[in-house]
């Protein structure tokens, strides 16, 4: 079992991917003789999920697929030919795994947890080697991490950057709203010089706008931020 010997789990799991890798992209590489093509690493759910109950394991899937995403920014590997994409299934019982203990609470707890947010989680092998072939048939592969469970497949982004842009366009689009709100009450009571009774109607009406977009605004932004994680 993984937990009870983390370093031969750190070793295979994780030391096997990276020097894998490595001697494949030293034989695929169209500079030195190669055909290029394309790599893909076998991560895992864990590989974006931290599992409390097999944390070493969970470590080197995490660690496979950093590793795997790190080779594909490398711009040198792109130049030789070599794509990289890591895929990451659910719950398929295997030799792997048949051991696991789905009698302990603690375990299946987590696992229901992660159901919740995933979809089914155990699936027939057929789904794995279809999920294989959607990724390794891409037009553009490199880079993609694709999670499968029996339900869905999502093709996972973890890129902090886009994180930040939703981020920043919500302040700007909080900031617009605000200027707007303040400019409209001060030609209502400047310019136009309603009577107070108008002026409280306009700014009811104004704050009702606000609340609204701001509303609307977060609703998009945690839909989009949490289809990317
Ligand atoms: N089964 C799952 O639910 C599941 C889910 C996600 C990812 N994975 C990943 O899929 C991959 C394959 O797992 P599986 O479920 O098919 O398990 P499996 O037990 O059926 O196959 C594992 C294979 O690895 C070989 N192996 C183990 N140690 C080795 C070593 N030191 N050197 C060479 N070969 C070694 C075993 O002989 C076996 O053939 C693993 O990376 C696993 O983490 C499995
Ligand atoms: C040593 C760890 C081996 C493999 C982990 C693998 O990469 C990822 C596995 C992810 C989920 C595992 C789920 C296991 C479930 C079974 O034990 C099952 O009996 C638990 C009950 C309900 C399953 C719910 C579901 O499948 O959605």
């Amino acid at each position: 079992m993984c937990e009870a010997k983390p370093k031969a789990t750190v070793e295979v799991n994780l030391l096997g991917c990276i020097y894998g890798t490595e001697i494949a992209t030293k034989h695929m590489r169209t500079d030195k003789g190669g055909k290029g093509g394309r790599i893909i690493n076998m991560s895992s759910v864990a590989g974006t999920q931290d599992m409390a109950p097999i944390p070493t394991y969970s470590a080197t899937k995490q660690g496979i697929r950093s590793f795997t995403i790190s080779y594909s920014m490398q711009s040198q590997f792109q130049q030789v030919g070599i794509e990289y994409a890591v895929l990451l299934p659910g719950n398929v019982t295997t030799g792997l795994n048949r051991s696991l203990k789905s009698g302990d609470m603690f375990f299946l707890e987590h696992i229901m947890a992660m159901r919740d947010k995933l979809g089914v989680l155990t699936m027939g092998l057929e789904r794995v080697v279809e999920a294989f072939l959607k990724l390794v048939t891409l037009e553009k592969m490199n880079g993609a991490m694709l999670e499968v469970t029996k339900d869905k497949f999502s093709f996972v982004k973890m890129e902090k950057a886009e994180i930040a842009v939703v981020v920043v366009v919500v302040v700007v689009v909080v900031v617009v709203v605000v200027v707007v709100v303040v400019v409209v009450v001060v030609v209502v009571v400047v310019v136009v010089k309603v009577v107070v009774v108008e002026l409280v109607v306009v700014i009811v009406v104004v704050v009702v706008v606000v609340v609204v977009v701001v509303v609307v605004v977060v609703v998009v932004v945690v839909v989009v931020v949490s289809s990317k994680l």
